[in-house]
């Protein structure tokens, strides 16, 4: 199986010239589940920025980032044309941002968000594609989603919000999944429910899933594989188990010893 995406030496730098990012490599394949952990500011987003073409105005990347999407062109992302980023994104990646009100538009009902993508990918018209937008919430687990769909984003809460991102982001069927700390904004209760939901959703689908957060136990609840990344670079790389299990890099033991302190405050909930 060759790989779906293919990040080496990756290197951000920002407007004025400062390192945020560098030397970043690794890989991804259909159905691959990775977590990016990390202290805030050590570039995960940024990460994500840079594999979906995204990186804010003035800032570039180096180094390289392919995706290679069946049924795609096969695209270096780093240096590309905007048209050929159009092309990628949706189908090829898409991203689901922590605060979910960003990335909804404020003045349009959420049924008519989630359409957009739905239409462009199916082609589906009128009742049809209101059956699809429909069916598209209720797998998300919106109770009700016929009163969902008629509601702006406002009218409903931070967790209904987040599943109606990710119900518009997998409209798109994308291979891959870029998932930046999707429930930070929620309650613990509501966190854990829609990681479960985004876990099942891509197994499901077979989407590959790169999912960022800077919790440790709740990023290895839904990868296989993480990097930890500290200051810009990577530090540690392996399978959920070898990292948790056996961290090589001390930022790494301070990461698993504060998610343990935690788990044990919690009396063990998170084991
Ligand atoms: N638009 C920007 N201009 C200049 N520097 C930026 C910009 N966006 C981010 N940075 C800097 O880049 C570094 C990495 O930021 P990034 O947002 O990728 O971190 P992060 O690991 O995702 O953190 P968080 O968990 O807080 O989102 C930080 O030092 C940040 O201050």
């Amino acid at each position: 199986m060759t790989d779906l995406l293919a990040v080496d030496g990756l290197g951000v730098r920002s407007a004025t010239g400062r390192v945020l990012v560098s030397g970043l490599s690794f890989s991804m394949r259909a159905g691959d589940r990775l977590g990016l952990v990390g202290e805030s500011g050590s570039g995960k987003t940024l990460t994500a920025l840079a594999i979906a073409g995204l990186l804010p105005a003035g800032m570039t990347a180096s180094g390289s980032v392919v995706l290679d999407v069946p049924s795609l062109p096969r695209t270096e992302v780093v240096g590309a044309a905007e048209r050929r980023l159009n092309r990628l994104r949706g189908r090829g990646v898409t991203v689901v941002f922590q605060e979910p009100l960003a990335a909804l538009d404020p003045l349009m009902p959420v049924g008519r968000q989630v359409a957009g993508p739905l239409r462009r990918r199916s082609g589906l018209r009128g009742a049809a594609l209101r059956r699809a937008v429909l069916r598209a919430l209720a797998e998300v687990r919106l109770a009700d989603p016929e009163r969902i769909a008629g509601a702006y984003p406002h009218e409903i809460s931070g967790g209904q919000r987040q599943r109606v991102a990710i119900a518009t982001a997998l409209a798109c069927e994308p291979a891959l999944l870029i998932a930046d700390e999707p429930t930070s904004s929620l309650d613990v209760t509501v966190q854990a429910e829609v990681l479960a939901l985004l876990g099942d959703l891509v197994g499901a689908r077979g989407t590959a899933l790169l999912f960022i957060g800077h919790d440790l136990g709740v990023v290895t609840g839904v990868a296989d594989r993480l990097l930890v990344m500290k200051d810009g670079a990577a530090v540690e790389s392996g399978t959920a188990r070898a990292v948790t299990c056996e961290p090589s890099h001390p930022y790494t033991r301070e990461l698993v010893a504060g998610a343990r302190r935690l788990d044990d405050a919690l009396g063990g909930m998170l084991r």
